[in-house]
Formats: C-alpha cells, sequence, structure tokens
C-alpha cells in the first residue's frame, strides 16, 4: 500500500498538487484494472469480502473505519499537511504493479510511471520494497526515485551511492531464488 507521512518544515507543495497528486495515482490505478476511478470505487465497495456476511465482514468494517481510504479522507489529510513537508513512500508489488503469478513479470503500466513521475516533480519520492533495490529500479526505470530495496537495508537516492547494510549485499540478495526469498 502507497504510504504517505507529512513530516513538520516549511510546505514546498501546496494542497492543489497534493489533490492532483493523489487523483493520477488513482487514475493510474484504474487505468490499470482497465476501468474509471469511478468503477473502482463501486468495484472496491461490491467485492465479496464487504458484502459477505459474517464475523470477517464486521472485523473488515472495524478496520475499515479505524483505517479509512486516504481517497475517502482527502480533504482531512490536505488540511493535516498544511505546513508540512510532504514525502510519498511507495510499495512496488500490488502497489504500483498488479500481483502476478511470476514475480519477474511484475511490470508497472506506462500510465503508472507517469503518474509517478509527476508524483516525484512535487514531493520527494521513495519506493520501499522486499525485492532486490536493482530489480525495483529496473522496474520502475525512474532516475530521480529514492529506491529501498531488501526491506530497507539497500537504499539509494537520486545521484546518490548505494547505502547498503553490511547483513545485506546484492550477491545475496539477488544472485538467485534459492540464496533469498525476495528476488
Ligand atoms: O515489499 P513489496 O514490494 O510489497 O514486496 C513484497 C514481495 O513482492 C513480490 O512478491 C509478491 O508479488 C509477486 C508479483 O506480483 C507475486 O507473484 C507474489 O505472490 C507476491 O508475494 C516479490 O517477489 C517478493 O520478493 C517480495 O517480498
Amino acid at each position: 500500500a502507497a504510504g504517505l507521512f507529512a513530516c513538520r518544515s516549511a510546505a514546498s507543495a501546496g494542497a492543489m498538487s497534493m489533490r492532483q497528486t493523489y487523483r493520477d495515482l488513482a487514475a493510474a490505478a484504474a487505468r490499470s484494472a482497465n476501468c474509471t476511478w469511478a468503477e473502482l470505487e463501486a468495484m472496491r465497495a461490491a467485492s465479496p469480502t464487504r458484502s459477505r456476511p459474517g464475523a470477517d465482514v464486521d472485523e473488515l468494517t472495524a478496520w475499515m473505519r479505524k483505517h479509512p481510504s486516504a481517497l475517502s479522507k482527502f480533504e482531512q489529510i490536505a488540511s493535516a499537511s498544511k505546513g508540512k513537508k510532504i514525502v510519498m513512500f511507495l510499495d512496488y508489488d500490488g502497489t504500483l504493479s498488479p500481483i502476478v503469478a511470476n514475480p519477474d513479470a511484475a511490470y508497472m503500466s506506462d500510465a503508472m510511471r507517469e503518474a509517478v513521475r509527476d508524483v516525484a516533480k512535487h514531493f520527494p519520492t521513495a519506493i520501499v520494497s522486499g525485492r532486490c533495490r536493482d530489480k525495483v529500479h529496473n522496474f520502475v526505470g525512474l532516475s530521480e526515485l529514492y529506491y529501498a530495496g531488501s526491506h530497507g537495508m539497500d537504499i539509494k537516492g537520486p545521484g546518490s551511492n548505494s547505502r547498503l547494510m553490511p547483513i545485506c549485499s546484492p550477491s545475496l540478495c539477488c544472485a538467485s531464488p534459492q540464496a533469498s526469498s525476495s528476488p
């Protein structure tokens, strides 16, 4: 899931660009699913996990009340982020790319890539993944982003050197599926 953190400091981007950012990401997600944003929301609302009666639904409803969709709370988020600096942290698998059977074929769409490119024009943007950093970088292909691979053990920003924690190296994390569960 996409995470959005608002850090206190001088605001560098206004609520309008943040709204556009959110709309762009939602629209890109809808395009990836071959539908409109409204249809995506309607599908989400009508999904079996929401409409099936029983304890699971109650549990899910309670969870959703506690963690509402950012899209439905846009005004509150915009208002809470006034005077703060916005930084975008995005997950890759299942967020920027669809979940597919073959992890090596988890490509993101061009529309999503453009949306992320636009986001990065307004806010520092990082992709955080359990995957090897190089692998995610290759999938995304945007040099202006920060990439945190191997669950944050290997971090590289635009134009910077990789900050690799000693516990994990590319040979350990990227060599083969046998070497690690994170390709
Ligand atoms: O931290 P993330 O970026 O969310 O990575 C989590 C795992 O993502 C990948 O696996 C998941 O996506 C695959 C491709 O859609 C899918 O085949 C698999 O079932 C999912 O679990 C990646 O292969 C893992 O190494 C990551 O840990």
